[in-house]
C-alpha cells in the first residue's frame, strides 16, 4: 500500500488496462467462426481497438472496413481498413462523411456476405447520417438539447434514432439480406442493445409514444420538421442480425475489486447503476465515506467501496466540467475535515464531459484547500464549473483517451487513520 491517492490512480489504471476489448473481442470471434467474405464496420470510443483485434483474427477473410471514432482515440492505421476521427458528443461533417462510407461499404452485399459491426457508446454522435428534411445542424442542435437537460441516455436516444438514417436497427436493414454479427461493448446501464450507440444493428424497444412523452417530459421546444421526423417508426423487428455483449460497467467494477484486493484492501462492490444527479451521488457517497470514518462501516479498513455507473447532470451554468468531476466536487463538501479516505471518480474512456480530464478525486482536505483559495463549491456546481475548481487544487485525474468505454468507476478508498477534525 502506498498513499490513498496513489493507490486510488493505480487502482483506476491497472482496472481499466485489465478490461480493454481486444482478449474480449478475440474470444467471441474465435467461437462465432464467421464465413469468409467479411465487411467491418466499427464506430464509437472503442472502436480503434475492437476493429484492430478483429483485423488481427481474421486478416484476409476481411474484404473491407470503415472505423469512425472520436477525435484523438485512433492509434494509427490497420491494414485493409479505412480510418476515421469525427465530433463527438455533437457530431460533425466528418460523422456524416465517414457514415457515408460504411452505408456504400454495406449496401448491395448478398446474403452470402458477413458484416462484423462492432459497437461501443460513442457511437451516436459518431455514426450519423440524418433522414430526409433533418440537416446536420438540426441534429448538432437537438443533441445539445438533449445532452444539456437532464434526460438519460435511453430517453436522448430514443430522439436521436428516429432522426437517423442508421441509427435504430435501420442500419442493419440497409446490410440486408447480408448478415450482420454485432459485438457490442456497453455503456448503458441495464445492458440496453437497443440504446447502445442507438442501436444501428438493434430492433428498437422505443415508440413513438415514448418520444412524445420524453418531450414533455423535459419540455424541449423542437421545430416543426424535427417533430415530423420524430413520429417516424423504427424497426421493431430485423432478421438478419445476431448481437453479443462482450463488455460492461460490471466488469472495469471486478476489475477495480481485484485490483484493490492485490494492494491490500477490503473490497466491495455497492452498485453497477448509480444513476442519479451526479451532485446527489456526490454527497450520498460522502454519507458512506463518514460512515467507514467514524463507524468502519459497512466494511472493515483499509478498504474500498466501488461503485459503477453513469449519473446526470442538469447544465445550467456556463463553467466547464463534468459528471465525474461534479460528482466528486460535490463530495468534498461531505467529508470535509474527515482523514482516511479519498472519493475518486472516472469516465473509463478518459474523458468527462467536454474537458481533458478523466473525472477527479478528493479527501477532507480539498474543502479547505478550495475555502482557502476562495472558491465556494455550491457556487461551482451551480455554474457547473467543476473542471476549474479541482485544477486549482490539483484534484483532476488524467489518463487520456483509453480505448474502451464502460460507464464510470466511482469509489471511495480508505487506510486505517479515523481522524475527525472540527
Ligand atoms: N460544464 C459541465 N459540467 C458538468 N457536466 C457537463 C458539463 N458540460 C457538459 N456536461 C455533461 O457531459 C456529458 C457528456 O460528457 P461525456 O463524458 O462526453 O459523456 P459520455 O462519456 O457519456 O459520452 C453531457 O451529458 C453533459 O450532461
Ligand atoms: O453513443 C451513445 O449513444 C452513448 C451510449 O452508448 O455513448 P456516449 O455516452 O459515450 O456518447
Ligand atoms: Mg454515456
Amino acid at each position: 500500500m502506498k498513499s490513498l491517492r496513489e493507490d486510488a490512480i493505480r487502482i483506476i489504471e491497472d482496472s481499466i488496462s485489465s478490461i480493454l476489448p481486444e482478449k474480449a473481442v478475440e474470444q467471441e470471434l474465435k467461437k462465432l467462426d464467421l464465413d469468409d467474405k467479411i465487411y467491418l464496420v466499427a464506430i464509437g470510443k472503442a472502436a480503434w481497438r475492437m476493429a484492430k483485434s478483429a483485423k488481427d483474427c481474421l486478416k484476409d477473410k476481411v474484404k473491407g472496413g470503415v472505423v469512425i471514432t472520436k477525435y484523438g482515440h485512433s492509434q494509427g492505421p490497420i491494414e485493409g481498413l479505412k480510418i476515421y476521427e469525427a465530433g463527438h458528443p455533437i457530431p460533425d461533417e466528418n460523422t456524416i462523411s465517414s457514415t457515408k462510407e460504411a452505408v456504400e461499404l454495406v449496401k448491395g452485399l448478398s446474403k452470402d456476405d458477413t458484416v462484423l459491426f462492432l459497437v461501443s457508446g460513442g457511437g451516436s454522435a459518431l455514426f450519423e447520417l440524418p433522414v430526409d428534411g433533418v440537416s446536420l445542424e438540426d441534429i448538432k442542435n437537438v443533441t445539445d438539447m438533449l445532452l444539456r437537460c437532464g434526460a438519460n441516455i435511453v430517453e436522448i436516444n430514443a430522439i436521436r434514432k428516429r432522426m437517423s438514417q442508421v441509427k435504430g436497427g435501420r442500419f442493419a436493414l440497409m446490410a440486408s439480406p447480408a448478415r450482420v454479427y454485432s459485438l457490442v461493448l456497453s455503456d448503458v446501464l441495464g445492458d440496453r442493445l437497443d440504446s447502445i450507440a442507438s442501436g444501428p444493428a438493434y430492433p428498437d424497444s422505443t415508440t413513438c409514444e415514448d418520444v412524445r412523452k420524453i418531450i414533455r417530459k423535459y419540455d424541449l421546444k423542437l421545430p416543426r420538421h424535427i417533430l415530423q421526423s420524430l413520429s417516424e417508426e423504427t424497426p421493431k423487428s430485423l432478421d438478419n442480425v445476431e448481437t453479443r455483449i462482450i463488455g460492461s460497467v460490471s466488469k472495469v467494477c471486478e476489475s477495480a475489486k481485484n485490483v484493490a484486493v492485490s494492494l491490500g484492501y477490503n473490497a466491495m462492490i455497492l452498485t453497477t447503476t448509480l444513476d442519479c444527479e451526479a451532485s446527489e451521488a456526490g454527497l450520498f457517497l460522502a454519507a458512506i465515506a463518514r460512515e467507514e470514518v467514524e463507524k468502519e462501516r459497512p466494511i472493515k479498513r483499509p478498504c474500498v467501496i466501488i461503485l459503477g455507473g453513469e449519473t446526470v447532470v442538469h447544465v445550467k451554468g456556463t463553467g466547464k466540467g463534468g459528471r465525474n468531476q461534479e460528482l466528486v466536487l460535490s463530495a468534498a463538501r461531505g467529508i470535509k475535515n474527515y482523514h482516511g479516505a479519498v472519493i475518486a471518480s472516472i469516465g473509463t474512456d478518459g474523458t468527462d464531459g467536454p474537458t481533458d480530464a478523466a473525472g477527479g478525486i478528493v479527501d477532507g482536505k480539498t474543502a479547505k484547500a478550495l475555502e482557502e483559495a476562495g472558491i465556494d463549491i455550491d457556487d461551482v456546481l451551480n455554474d457547473n464549473d467543476s473542471y476549474h475548481a479541482l485544477q486549482k487544487v490539483n484534484s483532476l485525474i488524467r489518463t487520456g483517451p483509453t480505448g474502451t468505454n464502460v460507464n464510470d468507476l466511482i469509489f471511495i478508498l480508505c487506510d486505517e487513520t479515523k481522524v475527525r477534525e472540527n
